[in-house]
């Protein structure tokens, strides 16, 4: 992934063919995902790459990135930089890894290789509550370096709370409530395969092998508005309410003591013809405009699904959000090369998020503000 530059032939040396196993000179995610479906199992890489319904969502996730058009500024003198604060933490890139489940199933260093990959990068790791190692296990891999936990409801209303705890106490500096997944989407790739987490591999974040995965039963309410501010409490940690699609639910969240909002539609996971991404994000940023988090500063608002450019992490910056996040690029950079691999993914987004800043006149993240994007399309005067 970090590729070499080609040597200069001398003259008259015949030239060799190229080497097909060599990773190319720039950040290809195409050519990695090619290589990640090759070591995977089938149901694996169905698991991973699978979305809810259709798929439809699924695919339009990258697309409606862009139907965005960048606005360069020229002659601003500018070389850029990414480093930014997440929540008060410091990071080197708004570039950060999404949540996702069984990352042992990639390769054998699991959420640890992520943790390490992610720190080497100085991006943000968001764990999920889905995890092969546990809430500690993680916290201690990141060596210091700032890392949220996801939580999920759990089975037993006293485990969630629990791990709700353990997230504050284990160090990590906010907690991640995905509001999406009341109950799972029907992804019709893993009801076909029967996708059940290997033999072999545990789910770290459970106590008994009896518990239930989340979600709970179909029967059951799930959270509500006022779950927000206990678990801030319970934990002593900023919320972050994931899977909000919405202006009226992102207030409401706030309003409930949540200080950040995370636009996400779980990578076309959950509900299938949902509005992408890339379309919520300016009502949600509109919506909380002028509305304090529980320590009084702004709202941050991030967003994912289907970023996979610099440009498009640029769009979104654009758009009002403070960090985008990474779903399955790191899918993929975690099983082809571990912490070296995800790495290689986060600090490839973050050189071609820096390189696109630099030639739009953008020295800083706060400096992409809306003028800097158009929606594209003709128009006839
Ligand atoms: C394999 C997989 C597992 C996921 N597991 C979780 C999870 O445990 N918790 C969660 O909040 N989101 C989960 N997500 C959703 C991601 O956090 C994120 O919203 C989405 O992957 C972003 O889209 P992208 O994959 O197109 O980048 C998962 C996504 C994938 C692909
Ligand atoms: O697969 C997912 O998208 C996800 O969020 C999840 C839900 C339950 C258990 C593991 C992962």
């Amino acid at each position: 992934m970090t590729g070499q530059t080609q040597r200069r032939r001398a003259p008259g040396e015949v030239p060799r063919a190229a080497d097909p196993t060599a990773p190319p000179p720039f950040l290809d995610l195409d050519d990695l995902e090619r290589r990640a479906r090759a070591v995977l199992d089938p149901a694996v890489v169905d698991y991973y790459a699978g979305g809810a319904g259709t798929e439809t969502s699924l695919a339009e996730a990258p697309v409606a990135w862009r139907t965005w058009r960048l606005r360069p500024r020229v002659l601003r003198g500018v070389t850029a930089t990414t480093a930014t604060t997440l929540l008060g933490s410091a990071v080197a890139t708004p570039v950060g890894v999404a949540p996702w489940a069984y990352q042992a199933m990639a390769h054998p260093g699991g959420e640890l290789a992520t943790a390490r990959g992610a720190a080497a990068a100085g991006a943000l790791m968001c764990v999920s509550t889905s995890a092969n190692h546990s809430v500690e296990e993680v916290a201690a891999a990141t060596g210091g370096a700032p890392a949220w936990f996801q939580l999920y409801a759990q089975h037993s209303p006293a485990h969630t709370d629990d791990l709700a705890r353990r997230a504050g106490d284990a160090g990590y500096r906010a907690l991640v409530l995905t509001v999406d997944l009341p109950v799972l989407g029907r992804r019709h790739r893993d009801l076909r395969n029967d996708f059940a987490l290997p033999a072999g591999l545990r789910m770290a974040n459970h106590p008994a092998p009896d518990d239930r995965p989340p979600p709970a039963a179909d029967d059951d309410p799930g959270w509500v508005l006022a779950d927000v501010g206990r678990f801030a409490e319970l934990s002593g940690l900023p919320v972050v309410v994931k899977g909000v699609l919405r202006g009226d639910d992102a207030v409401a969240c706030v309003q409930a003591g949540a200080s950040a909002v995370w636009v996400s539609a779980h990578g076309g996971r959950q509900v299938d013809l949902v509005v992408p991404s890339a379309h919520a994000l300016p009502e949600v940023v509109d919506a909380v405009r002028g509305e304090t988090g529980p320590d009084g500063g702004d709202v941050e608002v991030y967003a994912d699904g289907g970023v996979r450019t610099g440009s498009d992490a640029l769009v979104a910056l654009a758009l009002g959000a403070r960090a985008v996040f990474l779903g399955r690029p790191t899918v993929w950079g975690l099983t082809c090369g571990g912490a070296d691999g995800v790495t290689a993914v986060l600090a490839g987004l973050t050189g071609e998020l820096a390189h696109t800043m630099t030639l739009c006149g953008v020295a800083t993240p706060a400096g992409a503000t809306p003028d800097l994007v158009t929606r594209y399309g003709w128009t006839t005067r």
